[in-house]
């Protein structure tokens, strides 16, 4: 499709079906009565001039004249009937299935969408997406594809009907058509403009407004709220400029092709009264032409409207279709489940979309079943990275990441999913009770096993404290919990969810001693018998693990444990030294503080 013209009705059309899915034989068989409908009553207006003919005829046939009225009422209420089953697609409750369906899929499809690709957006842009373009598309399928044939339809029929009642006045009518067309282009070109860059701006806005509530707090430390949250006041201005320059853009095209049309017709009207002065046309083709000309003028005048819906359509479906294109993680076959939980890495080399730099390079390690490695190296050295290939962020360009002697890619999603549980610096809680926030670990858990996990992960005591306990809702003590006590929170998720891989993102770095010890004590019970790897920048937590890998520049440059590689004396020891300096020069600072 090209993407810089303007949708054609038939454009819109094929994808309505595409986004009906497997509603779409419902939504085409609605289209088709609807233009059953319309030509029906086009022919209906059209039988006017028999009737008109039959009354005005030098010796009025009272007969003749009902059998042509009879036929405009029965063609009447035929085009009513196919319009009743047209329309009862929406009102049967349909629609709102497919818009249900759409967003169901959509749903579906974030869920599956490699998170590389997912990260791309922005959370409000998804947001956007899945309520109003959803919203937008599906009004099209029921009650602006109604209006867009009528623009279509009953021209067609009328003008063909007119070049049967009279030849002239059929060329007449279609002469005007060429002279709108170059306006209709340029209208399409301004209003296109107008809805494209609106939804665009909207959607900016949107985005902007739930970062600006989400990080609240670091906007006012660095005093950026109200005058001053300049990201958000500039999508909000976006959003005027946008407005204000389409509706300037967009109006004069609308009002000149009103008033062409009126001017048209005024034309037409006048060169019928002349030819049936010199008596080239009845008297009644002229009065019949009258009635199609009104009946005409509805549909045209809204044409240009009609056409700018369809481009605010068209917005939302290109967002929506943007999802649907992305690329699904492949599942290679056959589909198979690890019975150990050693992980392996062969050879891996990762960049990321949108970097040409190597984050991992021909990686190669191994991490044994129910052992704690700990990963350690440089900021930006490829830590992270390895945790979230282990689940499968995105896939590397090289080499290859098992689970148990199974290639992570022959694993279902969800099933990988299950194998991993991880506990990030940063804890996301939702605006759920605390109950249902523990029991996402695994959903089909009693309160009973809840509470069980609450208790290992030491966070019993301070939830039963709360006014209404496991029922007390996140939003309502909002920041009222500490971060230990959430960071406690995600960790009984964690030990709820009993999954045989657990990744450790550096979760007591951020926390005090008092809140660190309770922490590791739950983070003790959550790690038992289980395949731990811990990100660690604090060399003094890591001591005790079984195994240290050091990686630098995406390459594994030592391996072994804390005694092994303090004796080698190379870049472990060199670590360990500096931060040990760095401890020293901290206390010695604080001391002369004090
Ligand atoms: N989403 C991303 N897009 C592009 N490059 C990225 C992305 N995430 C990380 N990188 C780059 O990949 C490299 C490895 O990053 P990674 O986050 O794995 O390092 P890290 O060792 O965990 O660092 P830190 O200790 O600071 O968290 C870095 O050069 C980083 O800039």
């Amino acid at each position: 499709m090209n993407q810089d013209k303007s949708i054609s009705f038939k454009q819109s059309y094929k994808i309505s079906l595409e986004l009906a899915g497997k509603y779409s034989k419902l939504v085409k068989k609605s289209y088709m009565y609807y233009i059953l409908s319309f030509i029906f009553q086009a022919i209906a207006f059209l039988l006017f001039y028999p009737l008109l003919n039959a009354i005005f005829a030098k010796e009025f046939s009272l007969e003749n004249s009902l059998i042509w009225l009879s036929a405009i009422v029965v063609l009447s209420l035929i085009s009513f009937i196919f319009k009743w089953l047209a329309t009862n697609f929406q009102y049967s409750g349909d629609l709102v299935e497919v818009t249900h369906s759409l967003r169901v899929k959509l749903g579906k499809k974030i869920k599956s969408m490699p998170l590389q690709s997912l990260y791309k957006y922005r959370t409000g842009e998804l947001n956007s997406t899945l309520a109003q373009n959803v919203d937008d598309s599906v009004l099209h399928m029921g009650i602006v594809a109604g209006m867009a044939l009528e623009t279509i339809v009953i021209p067609i029929v009328l003008v063909i009907g007119t070049f049967i009642i009279d030849f002239k006045m059929g060329i007449a009518l279609l002469v005007a058509i060429p002279i709108a067309i170059p306006i209709y282009n340029w209208s399409r070109k301004k209003t296109k403009w107008e809805k494209e860059e609106g939804a665009k701006a909207h959607a900016t806005l949107e985005a902007d407004t739930i970062e600006y509530l989400q990080g609240l707090t670091v906007l006012r430390s660095i005093n950026q709220i109200g005058e001053n949250a300049t990201t958000l006041k500039k999508s909000i201005v976006t959003v005027r400029e946008v407005q204000k320059k389409g509706v300037i853009g967009s109006s004069l095209p609308m009002i000149i092709m009103n008033t062409l049309i009126e001017f048209i017709f005024l034309l037409i009207l006048s060169l019928g009264a002349l030819w049936v002065a010199k008596e080239e046309l009845s008297f009644a083709a002229l009065a019949a032409l009258l009635i199609i000309l009104g009946r005409l003028s509805e549909p045209l005048a809204n044409f240009l409207a009609i056409a700018g819906v369809l481009d605010v359509m068209h917005a939302g479906f290109k967002n929506i279709k943007k999802i649907f294109d992305t690329e699904d993680f492949t599942i290679h076959k056959p589909i198979l489940e690890p019975k150990k939980f050693n992980i392996d890495f062969d050879n891996v080399t990762f960049n990321y979309d949108d970097s040409d730099k190597k984050a991992l390079e021909y990686l190669s390690l191994e991490i044994k079943q129910n052992s704690l490695t700990a990963i350690v190296g440089p900021s930006g050295s490829g830590k992270t990275t390895i945790t979230k290939l282990i689940m499968r962020y995105a896939d590397p360009q090289n080499g290859t990441i098992k689970i148990g002697d199974v290639d992570i890619r022959n694993m279902e999603q969800s099933k990988l999913m299950s194998y991993i549980s991880v506990v990030f610096q940063d804890v996301y809680l939702f605006d759920d009770t605390i109950l249902n926030n523990i029991r996402m670990g695994k959903p089909n858990a009693n309160n009973a096993e809840v509470m069980l996990a609450s208790k290992a992960a030491f966070c019993h005591e301070f939830i039963s404290k709360l006014p209404k306990g496991y029922d007390t809702k996140i939003g309502e003590i909002g920041g009222s919990l500490s971060g230990g006590e959430r960071q406690r929170i995600s960790i009984a998720r964690a030990i709820l969810k009993d999954a045989p891989i657990v990744i450790l993102d550096e979760p007591t770095s951020a926390l005090d001693t008092q809140s660190e010890v309770a922490v590791q004590n739950a983070l003790d019970e959550l790690i038992k018998n289980k395949t731990v790897i811990v990100i660690a920048h604090r060399l003094s937590t890591i001591a005790h693990a079984d195994n240290i890998l050091v990686i630098e520049d995406g390459k594994l440059k030592e391996r072994g444990t804390h005694i092994e590689l303090m004796a080698k004396k190379e870049k472990y020891y060199s670590m360990v030294q500096a931060q040990e300096r760095t401890k020293e020069w901290n206390s010695i600072t604080k001391k002369k503080n004090e």
